[in-house]
């Protein structure tokens, strides 16, 4: 088998060192020449870097070449797959998006309602400068993107790079969960295959298969009727992670139906959410105190030992679903994924050019959808509103549109009242300049626009 070259973009995120620890543990799956760390951050990857250096020399030797750069031309020549995972503006920026919200009353979170809309915006260019240089460099690489807020990259990359098949946006949320499943029912996450539609961090579990073919779904939608499932994750230990893993007991309790994927919780619970959220400390301060920390030092830690033998790394959810995706591309494997992907037809009732999240068979040539079918009427109901919030945030940053920003804020669920969303809006602006592109009030041919 030819031996790939990968990039990581975004070398400098909490989450390198454990995908690299996957990737170490896949060496016999995935032959590797060179990696490479991109990141614009100089001395946070850098300590990724000289971490990953000992890593390979003691787990991955096979690897001739490892490098970390801030330089796009060495770390994108020749890639056969980029995995991105970069967060514009940094975890401070996060902050905003989480607390600006809140002291308007509505959810504060990383991409859900008004903070993934400030968080889109911000992430748009920049993530589409990264496609143009990668494709510059390396134009059949695999570009496989983890960064949030996932649904608002997917959707504006569709609209750039609308025939790039090798352009593909995941999740892990739903695999965490099937990882929390998996020890309820006493088997392996990997034994599991999911039937799931929605958009990102909006959709519904319909059925999770095991290897004999039988639905494990119903064993795990009767538990969360009388018992909560916690996260398996080490990762997940968190408070905030335990409640919004009690809550999905909740939602399975209050509404008959399919099972929710946790981020519904911002969306069916927004009053609930507010109330107990600290306004003056948000998940992102929990990030930067414990898993940032935590992160860092532990590396800091191997390096000066020289060693990892002995430190607590460990693999994660999150590098394990994308080394496994990266996998069955070049083995041509045939695997089921959950994959953004454009509807197509593949949910029956939803419009065609929706980027929905399902099950995806991935194999060398990229991915195939799974068909859907019909969804009833609540989960339509639920979706299209959304979508159309989706896709409003997009607009609103390519045609620099205040109204169209607005009206994506009036149509998400976690807001929902106009006056809410215009303060939002407006401190949402003070808080990314320099960030955002300009948003252009109404002029007074405005309403030949909406002429139909
Ligand atoms: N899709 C998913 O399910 C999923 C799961 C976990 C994390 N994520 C996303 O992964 C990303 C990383 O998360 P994190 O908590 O590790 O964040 P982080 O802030 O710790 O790391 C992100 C890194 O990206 C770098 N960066 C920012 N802009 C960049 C650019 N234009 N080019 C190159 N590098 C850039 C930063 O310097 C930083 O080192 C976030 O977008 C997060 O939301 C997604
Ligand atoms: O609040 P954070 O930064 O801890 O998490 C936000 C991300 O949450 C999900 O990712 C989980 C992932 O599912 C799990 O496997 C493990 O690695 O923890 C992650 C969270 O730390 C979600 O899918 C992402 O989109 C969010 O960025
Ligand atoms: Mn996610």
């Amino acid at each position: 088998m030819k031996k790939l070259n990968i990039t990581i973009v975004g070398g400098g995120s909490t989450y390198t060192a454990a995908m690299l620890k996957t990737i170490c543990d896949y060496k016999d799956k995935l032959p590797i020449r060179k990696l490479a760390l991109y990141d614009i951050d100089e001395k946070r990857q850098e300590r990724v870097g000289k971490f990953a250096e000992i890593l390979i020399k003691e787990r991955y030797p096979e690897i001739e070449t490892f490098i970390y750069t801030t330089d796009k031309k060495e770390a994108f020549e020749d890639v056969d797959f980029a995995l991105m995972q970069i967060r514009s503006g940094g975890l401070k920026m996060r902050e905003k998006d989480e607390k600006i919200p809140l002291k308007h009353q509505a959810v504060g979170q990383e991409t859900c309602g008004a903070g993934g809309f400030a968080y889109g915006i911000r992430t748009i260019p920049d993530f589409i400068e990264l496609v143009n240089d990668i494709r510059k460099y390396s134009p059949n690489a695999w570009i496989i993107n983890y960064s949030n807020p996932a649904a608002i990259v997917a959707e504006a990359t569709k609209r750039v790079f609308p025939d790039d098949k090798r352009l593909i946006n995941i999740c892990d949320m739903p695999i965490a969960m099937m990882e929390a499943f998996s020890t309820v029912l006493g088997t392996t996450r990997q034994k599991l295959s999911p039937r799931y539609f929605g958009l990102n961090h909006f959709g519904w579990f319909t059925a999770l298969y095991d290897e004999t073919g039988k639905d494990r779904l119903p064993e795990i939608y009767s538990f969360l009727k009388e018992k909560e499932i916690l996260p398996s994750e080490s990762e997940m230990l968190d408070q905030s992670w335990q409640d919004t893993f009690k809550q999905l007991a909740v939602m399975v309790r209050d509404i008959d139906g399919y099972i929710p994927n946790t981020y519904m919780q911002y969306y069916l619970y927004p009053t609930k959410i507010v109330e107990k959220s600290n306004p003056n400390y948000t998940r992102a301060n929990e990030v930067m105190d414990g898993r940032e920390k935590r992160v860092f030092s532990m590396l800091d830690e191997i390096i000066e030992k020289g060693t990892i033998e002995g430190s607590p790394i460990q693999n994660g959810v999150h590098g394990d679903y994308i080394i496994e995706l990266v996998t069955s591309i070049i083995n041509n494997e045939n695997k089921i994924f959950l994959i953004i992907t454009e509807n197509k037809g593949a949910i029956e009732n939803i419009s065609s050019d929706a980027m929905v999240e399902i099950p995806c068979l991935v194999n060398a040539n990229g991915v195939e959808p799974l068909r859907v079918g019909p969804i009833p009427t609540f989960y339509k109901g639920l979706i299209e509103a959304q979508l159309a919030y989706e896709k409003l945030t997009v607009d609103a940053y390519f045609n620099n549109s205040y109204n169209d920003a607005l009206q994506a804020l009036v149509l998400n669920r976690t807001i929902v009242d106009t006056p809410k969303a215009k303060a939002i809006l407006n401190d949402l602006i003070e808080a990314n300049e320099g960030h955002w592109p300009t948003l252009k009030r109404n002029t007074k041919d405005s309403l030949n626009k909406f002429k139909i």
